[in-house]
């Protein structure tokens, strides 16, 4: 069949040039990349509130929407490392297209998955900038996409918290720079800080042991709180350290994201809580690495470390 794909740049809200897959038909272009899946779209909601908004368009495939360079480039780092990784065609598994709103609202402070597709807000430009400008979070909002059609994890209370913690580890690690989430994003103004911190937790406010768990019914039950005892056990996993007296010997970040991503594929269910969670993580690594092995090893332990 005619292969109407092209090449196109663009510049990041970072202001920075990324290259976009694109689709050209007659002498305009489309935010379509045809080449991943059965597609990614990305779209425009013109700072209403209506999904999905518009189908961005170009006359000469040299993109200036910054949050929407941002979006499609992301939103394909995201189905690449799904795919080259686990094997696995976008979030379905079956290559699901991929459709993505950017400039939601007006100043809008977050962005969501809705269960059908990725959204992503501006920002006031003081706690936030526009939202799809971080890799970790635009990885974070498509894995919500990933856990809807693997353990479907409920959004609420242990789960829910189960469902956060695997949307940011798979976040952070599609972008692998550091353990933080959310720092391209928070405070444009403050260097440094970010949304949360895979290593410390407690820096943002979230507790880094089952014991300090949050149990009232705000978020939620605290899905974004809680998430932090799950993030600090992979955090563990993956770089080791000493925590609440128990040392975790690291096995790094490849080995532990492979136990996760079969722990979420393979084991987890819709109200799967920590202990389960624990219970399957550990299963996952004597699959994937061996009943007495140093993986299966760290991730006992590091559960240990957070108190499960
Ligand atoms: O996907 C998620 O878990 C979050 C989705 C939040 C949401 C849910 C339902 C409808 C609308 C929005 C969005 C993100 C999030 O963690 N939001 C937090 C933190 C946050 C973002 N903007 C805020 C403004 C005020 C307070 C907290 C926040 C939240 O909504 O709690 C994920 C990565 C970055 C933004
Ligand atoms: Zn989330």
């Amino acid at each position: 069949d005619i292969i109407n794909f092209a090449t196109g740049t663009g510049t990041g809200v970072l202001g920075d040039t990324k290259t976009l897959t694109t689709t050209q038909s007659g002498s305009t272009y489309q935010l379509q990349d045809t080449t991943r899946g059965k597609g990614i779209l990305t779209y425009t909601a013109n700072n209403r509130s209506s999904l999905p908004g518009t189908l961005l368009t170009d006359s000469d495939n040299v993109w200036t929407d910054r949050a929407a360079v941002d979006a499609h480039a992301y939103a394909a780092a995201t189905y690449d490392f799904y795919k080259n990784k686990f094997n696995r065609n976008s979030l379905d598994g079956n290559g699901l297209l991929i459709r993505s709103t950017v400039h939601y609202g007006s100043n809008y402070n977050n962005a969501f998955w809705n269960g059908a597709q990725i959204v992503f807000g501006d920002g006031d430009g003081s706690l936030f900038r526009s939202f799809s400008a971080d890799l970790d979070v635009v990885g974070h909002e498509l894995t919500h996409g990933v856990i809807e059609y693997t353990a479907n994890l409920e959004y609420r209370n242990e789960p829910g918290a189960l469902n956060e913690a695997f949307a940011d580890i798979m976040g952070n690690t599609i972008e692998s720079k550091n353990w933080l989430l959310g720092d391209d994003i928070y405070t444009p103004n403050i260097p440094g800080d970010a949304l949360r911190s895979l290593s410390n937790p407690t820096l943002y406010n979230q507790p880094d042991k089952y014991s300090d768990r949050y149990t009232g019914s705000a978020d939620n039950g605290g899905v974004h709180t809680n998430s932090g005892i799950i993030n600090k056990a992979y955090y563990l996993a993956a770089q080791g350290g000493t925590h609440n007296g128990v040392t975790v010997s690291g096995i790094g970040r490849d080995k532990a994201v492979r136990i996760f991503y079969s722990t979420l594929v393979n084991y987890l269910t819709p109200t799967s809580k920590f202990a389960a969670a624990k219970t399957a993580t550990i299963q996952a690594a004597k699959d994937l690495y061996g009943a007495n092995s140093a993986e299966a090893t760290a991730i006992t332990k590091a559960y240990q470390a957070v108190g499960l």
